[in-house]
């Protein structure tokens, strides 16, 4: 046994993306095989303990200790850092130990791992509180909220599991801009920049230099519509040489736009994407997990105004998992299902982006898939 895992560890090391994937899907098909009804049941039934119990980490911030600590930390040290109960503190340990969140060196005494190091990072934590605080109500009140409408499609942002759970008529991007909502908000914000870390991005993929070379001087190069705190327009700017100098432009609401870190540039601006856009003619116009968060309808619109800011030489890129019509991966399915229950929105298959970019007078030119789980692709559109 203890060889076969040294194989698949080095296995595992050698490969790229894709193949270190499929790897970690067939072990996680050959646990389903010899797992019991019995193992699984108490996997699943307890799924919520994981989080729940991360959370007191993220809360107490002990992951971080456990990073920093040249040595194994004691339970009762922690406690005495964090300034808990030394039971208490040594039950969590042990849970986190018992299902590999730590690594467990001795009685009641533990280190990092791999995972404790990704819960001591910013955007892990605000992933963590994303989950826990804003999304996992939404998943506890999608049973009964489903039963009330008579099992309809949830396809309208105002009238979710959402709305629901946190008591508010406001479709999720209203809410989050209310004072009351600045902390989830935050939690998002920083989440988005780091849900895809150590992925292989759009820039691995699509030929943006060569496109870039082909702007006009004073052509501006990128829109980034509702690009966040700007990361991907920093990454392109990062990937271009010094003497490629078109403008790169990020575009979202003023909450959003005040929590990003000016970068030399990127050019950080204020815009609503309900209303038409302001930088006519530019080369690429970029929407990144902008569309999936609408319904066909509301994301038509933001394409619309995005195809009325364009010239002819523009691109419109869509940067998206496509849902494969068979054998979707569970992480891109579960993503759907987010979509649904917070923004009464979905994932798309190529026919549903073809439906939907037509709806918007745009036309679908090449599709670049660049990941393997979630099938995110380089949707690039042309106008009609
Ligand atoms: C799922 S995030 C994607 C952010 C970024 N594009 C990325 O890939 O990380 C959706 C973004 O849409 C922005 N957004 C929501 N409503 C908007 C609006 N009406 N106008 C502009 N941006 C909006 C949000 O503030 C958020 O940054």
């Amino acid at each position: 046994m203890d060889a076969l895992v040294s194989q698949v560890q080095a296995m595992a090391r050698d490969a790229d993306e894709g193949a270190r994937k499929k790897i970690v899907d067939t072990l996680f098909s050959l646990q389903l095989s010899i797992e019991s009804p019995q193992d699984s049941m108490q996997r699943l039934l307890y799924l919520n303990i994981y989080l729940m119990a991360i959370r007191i980490g993220c809360d107490l911030d002990f992951f971080r200790m456990l990073v920093d600590s040249p040595t194994p930390l004691t339970a009762e040290q922690v406690a005495e850092k964090c300034g808990t109960a030394p039971m208490l503190m040594s039950r969590l340990l042990r849970y986190l130990g018992s299902v590999g969140i730590i690594k467990e060196t001795g009685a009641d005494t533990y280190t990092a791992n791999q995972l404790c190091r990704a819960l001591a990072e910013r955007g892990w934590i605000s992933g963590v509180y994303h989950y826990f605080d804003t999304c996992s109500p939404c998943f506890a009140a999608t049973p009964e909220f489903l039963k009330s409408t008579g099992y309809k499609d949830v396809d309208d942002p105002t009238n979710t599991p959402f709305n629901v759970a946190h008591k508010s008529n406001l479709a999720a991007f209203d809410w989050f801009l209310q004072p009351e909502s600045s902390w989830n908000f935050t939690h998002f914000n920083n989440f988005m920049t780091v849900q895809h870390q150590g992925m292989p991005t759009w820039l691995d993929k699509y030929p943006f230099l060569q496109v870039a070379k082909s702007a006009m001087p004073e052509q501006p190069l990128f829109v980034d519509v509702g690009g966040g705190v700007g990361h991907q327009s920093v990454a392109l700017r990062k990937a271009l040489p010094a003497d490629i100098k078109n403008r790169i432009i990020v575009q979202d609401l003023a909450p959003v736009i005040g929590q990003a870190q000016p970068f030399d540039g990127v050019e950080l601006t204020i815009h609503n994407f309900w209303e038409s856009n302001p930088v006519k003619g530019a080369k690429i116009y970029y929407v990144r997990n902008i569309i999936h968060d609408w319904p066909d309808g509301k994301a038509a619109q933001i394409l619309k105004h995005i195809k009325d800011a364009m010239t002819p030489d523009s691109i419109c890129i869509i940067d998206e998992m496509v849902i494969p019509e068979q054998c979707a991966h569970w992480q891109a399915t579960q993503i759907d299902l987010l979509m649904m229950v917070t923004l009464g929105a979905r994932e798309r298959t190529q026919k549903s982006f073809e439906k939907l970019t037509a709806a918007a007078d745009l036309r679908i030119r090449k599709i670049y898939p660049y990941t393997v789980s979630l099938n995110d692709c380089v949707i690039e559109c042309v106008a009609e």
